[in-house]
C-alpha cells in the first residue's frame, strides 16, 4: 500500500506571527504544520491548543510543536519568523545585528533537514534577512523570498477603502521596494475596480495615504507598546504559502532576488512576482516613471547598505556567513 506523505510547512519561531500563521495554514487545510522555537514548551503548547480546535474548525491537519529541527524534515515550505520584534521608537534596522545571527543560525539548521524547500522569510529587517537567509541556505534564489509587499499593499488597500468608503474587495494596491521608510507605493498601479486611484482622489489625499502606509508597521508598534503587527502579516505569509503549495501562479509582490531586473543586481527587494510550486517563477517588470524608478533605486541602495552593514557586523561573529 502506498503511504501518502502529507504536505508539510515548518514555521521557525512560534511567536505572534508564527503561531497565527500556523493557525491560518491548518484552518485553511493547506498543510500539516511543524512549529519550532528555542523556547521549551511554547511551540508544544501552541500546537496542542491548535490541535484541540480541530474538531470545531473541522480539519484533520497535524500541528506539531518542537525544539528539534529533525521534526521539520522534508518540509515543502519553511517560513522563518524567528527573531526579535521592534519596540516603540525603534526602526526595523535596529534589529539588524540580533536578528541576522538568529536568521543565519536557523537557516543553516533548516536546510540540513529540508534541502529542497521553498523558504519564506518574515523576520525584520526583511529585505536584508532574506538576502542573508538565501546566502546561508545555499538554495537557488528562486526558492527564497521575503514577505512584505503583500502586507504593505494590503495596508495601502485598506487605507484607500477607508478613505473612499468603497469596498476593500474592489481595491487593488501595489507597493514595491524595501519593507521600510523607503518603500514605493505606486498610485498609478493602484485601482478601484480598474479605475486608478489618481482618478478618484486628489494628490494630497493620496500622499497622506502613502505616508500612513509607509508608517503602517510603526503605527501598530506605537499602539501595542509591546510587539508588532501579526494578524495581517500572518495573512500575507499564508497567501504566499498557499500560492506555492497549490502552484497557483499568483502575481504577488514579494522580496525576490534580482539579477538585472529593474536595473538592480544581487539584491532582494519587493517586486511583483509569479509564485508557484518552484517559488519565484518570474519577476514581472513594470514600466516605471523616472520618479518611480528613482524611488526604487533609493530603496535598493538602503537595502544594499544594510546588507554591507550586516556582513561587517557578522564578520566579528563566531559563525560568519557561509559563502
Ligand atoms: N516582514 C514583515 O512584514 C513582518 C515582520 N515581522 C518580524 O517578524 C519577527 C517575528 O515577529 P513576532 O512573531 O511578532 O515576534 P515574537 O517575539 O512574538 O516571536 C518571535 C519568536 O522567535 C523565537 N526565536 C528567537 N530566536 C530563535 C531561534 N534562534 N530559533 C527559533 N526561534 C527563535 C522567539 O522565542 C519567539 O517565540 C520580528 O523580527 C518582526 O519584526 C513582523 C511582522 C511583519
Ligand atoms: O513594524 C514592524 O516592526 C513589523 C512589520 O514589519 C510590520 O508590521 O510591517
Amino acid at each position: 500500500m502506498t503511504v501518502c506523505r502529507p504536505t508539510r510547512v515548518s514555521i521557525i519561531g512560534a511567536g505572534n506571527v508564527g503561531s497565527t500563521l500556523a493557525q491560518r495554514i491548518a484552518e485553511k487545510n493547506l498543510a500539516d504544520v511543524v512549529l519550532l522555537d528555542v523556547l521549551e514548551g511554547r511551540p508544544q503548547g501552541i500546537a496542542l491548543d491548535l490541535m484541540e480546535a480541530r474538531g470545531i474548525e473541522q480539519h484533520d491537519r497535524e500541528i506539531v510543536g518542537t525544539n528539534n529541527y529533525a521534526d521539520t524534515v522534508n518540509s515543502d515550505v519553511v517560513v522563518i519568523t524567528a527573531g526579535i520584534p521592534r519596540k516603540p521608537g525603534m526602526s526595523r534596522e535596529d534589529l539588524l545585528k540580533i536578528n541576522a545571527k538568529i536568521v543565519l543560525d536557523v537557516t543553516r539548521q533548516v536546510v540540513i533537514y529540508s534541502p529542497g524547500t521553498v523558504m519564506i522569510v518574515v523576520t525584520n529587517p526583511l529585505d536584508v534577512m532574506t538576502y542573508l537567509a538565501w546566502q546561508a541556505s545555499g538554495l537557488p534564489p528562486a526558492q527564497v523570498m521575503g514577505m512584505a509587499g503583500i502586507l504593505d499593499s494590503a495596508r495601502f488597500q485598506t487605507f484607500i477603502a477607508m478613505e473612499s468608503g468603497l469596498s476593500t474587495a474592489d481595491v487593488k494596491a501595489t507597493v514595491l521596494g524595501s519593507h521600510g521608510d523607503l518603500m514605493v507605493p505606486l498610485p498609478r498601479y493602484s485601482t478601484v475596480n480598474g479605475v486608478p486611484i489618481t482618478e478618484l482622489m486628489d494628490a494630497p489625499t493620496i500622499d497622506r495615504l502613502i505616508e500612513r502606509t509607509r508608517n503602517g508597521g510603526a503605527e501598530i508598534v506605537e499602539l501595542m507598546k509591546t510587539g508588532s503587527a501579526y494578524f495581517a502579516p500572518a495573512s500575507a505569509a499564508c497567501l504566499m504559502v498557499e500560492a506555492v503549495l497549490l502552484n497557483q501562479s499568483r502575481l504577488l509582490p514579494v522580496a525576490a532576488h534580482l539579477q538585472g531586473e529593474y536595473g538592480l543586481e544581487d539584491i532582494f527587494i519587493g517586486v511583483p512576482c509569479r509564485l508557484g510550486c518552484t517559488g519565484v517563477e518570474e519577476v514581472l517588470q513594470l514600466s516605471l516613471t523616472d520618479a518611480e524608478r528613482t524611488a526604487l533605486q533609493a530603496s535598493a541602495r538602503s537595502v544594499r547598505d544594510s546588507i554591507n552593514q550586516a556582513q561587517t557586523l557578522l564578520e566579528t561573529s563566531p559563525s560568519p556567513i557561509a559563502s
